[in-house]
């Protein structure tokens, strides 16, 4: 603990840096195997989320345990809902699902959060999530009872991140759900950072450098890995 993450990613935007998480959904994720999936990572992976739509109890704080005896990158839980709360890593979004109109998600689970937060001595950053479509109904849509957005209303989608900034989100998620089959496209990432000035990152389904190349061209100050690993994992342990 002690780590200042949110400045990780003001810094990163000042020096015109950009940022890798890799996500790990403790659902999947082998905790036997935690330094040796560290060590396959790209060597520019600079922060770890761990987080998944449902995760059983207790399974993250065993996930984080283990990473963190195993990395000095910044862990940062990425949760689907308070039960993944847990002291051991540095930092929680503080996510916000914008993209839809279920008030667990805008406000019921914060509230939750509290009593929970209160023990620990996490970095809270506050987080405008926003499920944009990637071509399959996503986990965090059928978890949430929310209807993604559709990726040719630019300007919705614009306003909806703008509206999060001004509400006192200090970063905006576009996330197209885990194992998209079309990330976020490059039109909207560079229309919603045109718009806000806080750091913006950018998930699902990205799987090649092509594809993260153009979502940092596009304006993306971290661009976030999930499935992509976790199948290589699974094959290469
Ligand atoms: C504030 C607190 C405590 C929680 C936030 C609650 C909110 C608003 C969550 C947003 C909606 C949500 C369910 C996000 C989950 C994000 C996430 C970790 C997605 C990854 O999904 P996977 O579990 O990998 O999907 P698969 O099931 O397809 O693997
Ligand atoms: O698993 P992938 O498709 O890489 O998505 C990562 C993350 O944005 C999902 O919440
Ligand atoms: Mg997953």
């Amino acid at each position: 603990m002690g780590k200042n993450v949110y400045q990780t990613f003001t810094s990163a935007v000042s020096a015109s840096n950009t940022l890798l998480a890799i996500l790990i959904d403790p659902d999947v994720f082998e905790v036997a195997t935690a330094a040796q999936f560290l060590r396959k990572l790209p060597a520019e992976t600079t922060h770890i989320f761990v987080g998944g739509s449902s995760v059983p109890n207790g399974k993250t704080s065993a996930v984080v345990t283990a990473l963190k005896s195993s990395t000095a990158k910044p862990i940062v839980l990425f949760p689907g809902n308070v039960s993944q709360i847990c002291k051991e890593a540095d930092a929680i979004l503080f996510l916000n699902l914008l993209s839809g109109r279920n008030p667990e998600y805008l406000i019921g689970q914060h509230i939750k959060a509290v009593p929970k937060l209160r023990h620990t001595s996490l970095e809270v950053i506050s987080t405008g999530y926003i499920l944009i479509d990637g071509g399959n109904k996503s986990a965090v849509a059928r978890v949430t009872a929310t209807n993604a957005l559709p990726q040719d209303d630019i300007q919705h989608i614009v306003d909806i991140a703008k509206a999060g900034e001004l509400l006192g989100a200090k970063l905006m998620y576009l996330e197209a759900g885990s194992g998209a089959k079309v990330p976020v496209s490059e039109a909207i990432i560079s229309a919603v950072k045109n718009e806000i000035s806080i750091p913006l990152i950018v998930g699902g389904g990205i799987k090649t450098e092509i594809q993260k190349q153009i979502a940092y061209k596009a304006g993306a100050t971290m661009v976030v890995m999930g499935t992509h690993f976790e199948v290589r994992s699974a094959s290469n342990l």
